[in-house]
Order: C-alpha cells, then sequence, then structure tokens
C-alpha cells in the first residue's frame, strides 16, 4: 500500500526576513483534501525508489523530495504575496508496492489539477512518470478537455523499456505508448552509451523525437528551439519531466544513475522558457534525484534552482 505524508516544516528552513523574502517564509503546508481552487503552485513529492531498484539501479531516490525542498525553501522568493506555493507532502513506497503508489500519485496529481492549481512533483525514480502522466489525462478526461498530452523528458535515457516482465524505473514512457494513441514523445539529451539498439528501435518505431546529448548544447539552440516549437504545435498540453541524470555528473552527481557524458544547466533553462512560453505547459516533475550520491547538495540545489526558474517563469 501506498502511504501518505503530511508536509512537514522541517524541511522548510533558512534566514527568517519576517517578510517572504525566502521560499520556506512563502511556502504553505496542506493536505490535498485542502486544495484551494485557482492557479497556486502544487509541490508533492513521490518518495519511491522501488522502481529504481528493480531496474538493478543505486537506491536513495525515495529521499529525493525533501533534499529538494531544503535547497528550495533557502532561496529568495520574487513571487507576490497573492501566488500562492504549498507543499502537499509526499507519496510514500514502503513496501515495494510502486504500483499503489503511482495509482495514488495520478488520484492526487488529478485532483490538483481539477482544483486549477500547477503542480510541481520531486521524485523518487523515473516511474514518478507513469502515474504522472495518467493524473494529467484523468484531469483532461474528467473536464472533456481534448487529452493530446506531449511529453518532454530532458534525459539521457529513453526510458522506454518493455515492461512485459515489470515495470521499474526505465519503462514508464513504454507503458504509456501502450496505452495512448496518438503517443507525443519528446526526447532531450539522449546517449548512446546508455541506451541498447533495442531502445533506439522501440523510438524509431513509436515515432518518438529525439536530440542526442552530443547535439543538446546551447550552440545548436535555435535548431533545438526549432525542434521543441514544431512539437509543441502538435499538441494541445505539455508535460514536462526532467531526470537529473540527464545532467553531466559535474552539475548533478546525486542521481540514480552517474552520468559523467550530460548536457548542462543553461541548455534546459533556455528549453524550459520556450515551453512556458507557448502556454502549454501543464505539470512538471524532477526524476532520480538521489542524495546518497550528492556532493555539497549540487545536485538538490540544482534541482531546485530548476523548481525556482519554472515558478518565476509562470509567474513573472
Ligand atoms: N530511469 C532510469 N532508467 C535507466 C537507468 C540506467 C542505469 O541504471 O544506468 C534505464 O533503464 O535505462
Ligand atoms: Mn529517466
Ligand atoms: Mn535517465
Amino acid at each position: 500500500m501506498a502511504n501518505y505524508l503530511k508536509a512537514t516544516s522541517e524541511n522548510w528552513i533558512g534566514r527568517t526576513s519576517g517578510d517572504q523574502l525566502y521560499l520556506h517564509e512563502k511556502i504553505e503546508l496542506l493536505t490535498p483534501e485542502q486544495t484551494p481552487a485557482g492557479r497556486h503552485f502544487s509541490i508533492l513529492g513521490y518518495a519511491c525508489d522501488e522502481g529504481v531498484r528493480r531496474n538493478q539501479g543505486r537506491v536513495g531516490a525515495a529521499n529525493g523530495p525533501n533534499s529538494i525542498r531544503k535547497m528550495l525553501g533557502k532561496m529568495p522568493n520574487h513571487l507576490s504575496e497573492s501566488q500562492k506555493v504549498y507543499d502537499f507532502g509526499d507519496i510514500q513506497c514502503d513496501d515495494g508496492n510502486m504500483e499503489a503508489c503511482q495509482e495514488l500519485l495520478s488520484k492526487t496529481i488529478g485532483s490538483l489539477l481539477d482544483k486549477g492549481t500547477f503542480p510541481i512533483v520531486l521524485g523518487g525514480g523515473h516511474d514518478v512518470a507513469y502515474g504522472h502522466y495518467n493524473g494529467i489525462k484523468q484531469h483532461l478526461l474528467s473536464s472533456n478537455k481534448l487529452p493530446s498530452i506531449g511529453i518532454i523528458n530532458f534525459d539521457a535515457h529513453f526510458d522506454l523499456r518493455d515492461d512485459s516482465f515489470g515495470s521499474n524505473s526505465g519503462t514508464p514512457f513504454y507503458q504509456i505508448a501502450n496505452e495512448n494513441e496518438p503517443f507525443h514523445y519528446l526526447c532531450l539529451g539522449i546517449r548512446k552509451d546508455a541506451n541498447d539498439k533495442k531502445l533506439f528501435e522501440t523510438a524509431a518505431s513509436l515515432d518518438v523525437t529525439y536530440v542526442m546529448q552530443n547535439t543538446f548544447r546551447i550552440e545548436f539552440m535555435n535548431e533545438i528551439k526549432t525542434w521543441i516549437k514544431a512539437f509543441l504545435k502538435k499538441v494541445n498540453h505539455v508535460y514536462v519531466t526532467i531526470d537529473m541524470d540527464g545532467f553531466s555528473s559535474a552539475y548533478a552527481p546525486g542521481s540514480s544513475a552517474a552520468s559523467p557524458m550530460g548536457f548542462a544547466p543553461d541548455i534546459v533553462l533556455e528549453c524550459l522558457d520556450t515551453i512556458i512560453s507557448s502556454e502549454k505547459l501543464i505539470s512538471v516533475d524532477i526524476a532520480e534525484m538521489n542524495p546518497v550520491y550528492d556532493s555539497d547538495h549540487q545536485t538538490a540545489k540544482l534541482a531546485a534552482s530548476l523548481v525556482h526558474h519554472i515558478i518565476h517563469r509562470i509567474m513573472p
């Protein structure tokens, strides 16, 4: 069974200004039942690394959400008083039942979106994507909106592994592709040395668009923006998922799979700005944040900076 853990103020500490100069002073802790209607930011943790364990990876990402919260809270707040940010606590997997955790995530995301809020999910293994996508889909179906959802994944990996023998952190997009037609999937930062031939064949058969890591660089920004804009045109809504192992280990050592040849943060920020400008972005998550391998909180700070960037871009 998946557990729900309430948000706690222990994760939100830092300098005190008394004037909401810092995000820990801005954040309000709520349970999903208390979600107020409106375009607020909803932080929700997916404290699960069962998918990573099943995928023979390095466990530890279950503590990813709290490590990001702790760095985010110390960052400055530039939002106005009426722009709210809530922490809705964690969905936790403590008995190996990852599927129950994904199901509860879907349900919670569906209800956060029904209220009009903008979810920011902190993971957790990349199996977060299956639950997250289904929550977005549930919301769009229940509000009779056309569920044409594009997925943009910043990642070294396709995560298109066949789930015939069970699901894990490497199977979420294969599962989504099997259940959704058409399947719109754009991967940014794919590494040839981290995806086998079968994964490239699966990507080709599913008509996946991807940019390889060696070209996912700031010097090719114009071309990359063209690809992103073409992808955005095909869909009504976009779900963005950022796998911390897509970044080079030089920037993000604290992930479930080390990635020395990964991409740099500057290109990701540029892409996020292009996506946000389209006004199609519906929800975001950060996956594979693993504090066990972090150094001086670099990865948690990078993840927190991404969240900081997103919230201040959406509501400048
Ligand atoms: N979510 C991660 N999935 C990767 C893990 C790679 C690794 O463990 O090295 C994958 O299955 O390809
Ligand atoms: Mn991934
Ligand atoms: Mn990855």
